[in-house]
Formats: structure tokens, sequence, C-alpha cells
């Protein structure tokens, strides 16, 4: 199916949407499985580091747990997938390090990069929010197959900086701090529940399905439905692209 949005900024997520969730988790996920517990022990007295494990010690409601304990609630989360703010903190030093070292490299849709330069091109304003980190989201776009995309890209947000995705709250934090208005923003996701909160906001939405990604057979709850980023054509006030006529909107 195409759909047609009139759009001046688009937000991505990444796992299941740019990018495929079985790359996150048979390659990501085991690269910081295996560095957690080192970096808890060795640079605990980095700030990031040392933030995030008062933020575990919070969420466990264990003040006094020690680095051991830690890693096993971090490691725990990693296993069910839980995408707790600090295990993302500390993912995302972990990736960012391995991607600089150039033991990482990202991977998109082989759709998705043509789509970004093309809407990029014609000043479409382009942002992330995923759960993974900004730091792991700046490393995921300049380590990419496709070179560094960070060129493409207006701005990254995560469950820090913006808040939990379920959260109609966030996409609203996110509406202030890219200042352009909820009804000319598009988000693209493969989570119903991260859609709904996004159009609870005043978005545009649309939901990727992918064969072989986890969201494939949910559905999209209602949202306009895209199976690659060639069926979505976004016209914008701030680029060159043509008014789209009325009837043809997605929502
Ligand atoms: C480069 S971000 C790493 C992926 C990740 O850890 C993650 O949780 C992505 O979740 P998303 O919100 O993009 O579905
Ligand atoms: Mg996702």
């Amino acid at each position: 199916m195409s759909v047609e949005f009139e759009a001046d900024a688009v937000v991505l997520d990444i796992e299941g949407t740019t990018s495929a969730t079985g790359f996150v988790t048979e390659v990501l996920y085991p690269y910081s499985r295996e560095r957690l517990g080192r970096l808890l022990v060795e640079r605990g007295d980095e700030s990031d580091v040392r933030r995030a494990t008062d933020q575990v010690r919070e969420l466990l409601g264990e003040p006094e747990a020690d680095a051991a304990r830690v890693e096993q609630a971090l490691t725990g989360w990693l296993d069910e997938d839980r995408k707790a703010t600090p295990l993302k903190t500390l993912q995302g030093i972990l990736w960012s390090e391995g991607f600089a070292r150039g033991e990482l490299v990202s991977h998109f849709y082989d759709d998705v990069v043509p789509v970004l330069r093309r809407w990029r091109a014609a000043g479409l304003r382009q942002y992330v929010y995923s759960s993974g980190s900004v730091a792991a989201q700046r490393a995921w776009f300049a380590h990419s197959p496709n070179g560094d995309l960070l060129p493409l890209m207006e701005g990254f947000f995560d469950t820090e900086n913006a808040g939990p995705k379920q959260s109609a709250d966030a996409y609203r934090t996110i509406t202030a701090a890219i200042a352009i208005r909820p009804g000319r923003t598009l988000f693209l996701s493969d989570r119903p529940a991260e859609l709904d909160a996004a159009r609870t906001a005043g978005w545009y939405t649309a939901g990727v399905r992918r064969p072989g990604e986890p969201y494939y057979d949910h559905g999209t709850g209602g949202h306009p439905e895209v199976r690659s980023f060639d069926h979505i054509t976004v016209g914008s006030s701030v680029g060159q692209a043509r008014p789209l006529p009325e009837t043809s909107r997605g929502r």
C-alpha cells in the first residue's frame, strides 16, 4: 500500500523500521552482553556509567546493589529485551566505541537510505526517536554500509531526552524541541502502541511492516501501513515537493 503525507518533518524508529531487529538482537546485544561487566567494574567512575548504575539501583529499589547485582539485572533485562533507559545508556557507550573501532557496522533495509537521501534533498527534516540511546543512534548512522549518514539527519531523541515511546508526552516534547507543528510531523514505527502515542500528540503516523520482523503479524492498529519507504510520499512546504490534494493524505 502507498500513502502520502503533507509534512515538514519525519521522525524514524530504528529497530523494525529502518533496520532489522534480528541484526540488533544477534549482533549488537551479544556485543554489549560480553562487555557490560567490565564496563561496570573498570569504568564505574565515568559520569554516564555512574548515572546509569544509579538508575539501575533505583529501578531495582536496591540502593546498595553492587556491580555484580547491577550486571545481573542488566543482563536479565537484555534477555527479556526490556528497553530500560540505563541499559540503553550503557549499551550505547559500548556500541559507539565498537563502531568507532570498526568492529561494528550498522544495518539498514535496502529501501531506506535512497529514500532518506531523496527526502533530505527535498527539504524534509529528518530525526530519529529510538529506545537506543542518542550515542548509539549517532554511531548507527555514522557507521552504515552506505557510509556516514549523519548529514541526512537533523537530530536524535531517546527515552532519556524525550521519555517513553508509548507516552504521548514524549512526542509533545519532541515537537517542542524541533519546533515543527504536530500536524506537519510524520512518525514511522513498527510498534502500534508507539504509533498510537504519536497520533494522540497530533502527529501523522505510518506503521512499517516488514516480513520477518517481530511485529509483522501484529498489524498496524489502524495506522496507515507500508512495507517499504518507497511506498511513502511526503510533500513538504519547506522543500520543493508539490502540495498534496486533501483527499489523498494519510493520517
Ligand atoms: C542503534 S539503536 C540500537 C537498537 C536498540 O537498542 C533499540 O532498542 C532500538 O529500539 P527502537 O525504539 O528503535 O525500536
Ligand atoms: Mg522499533
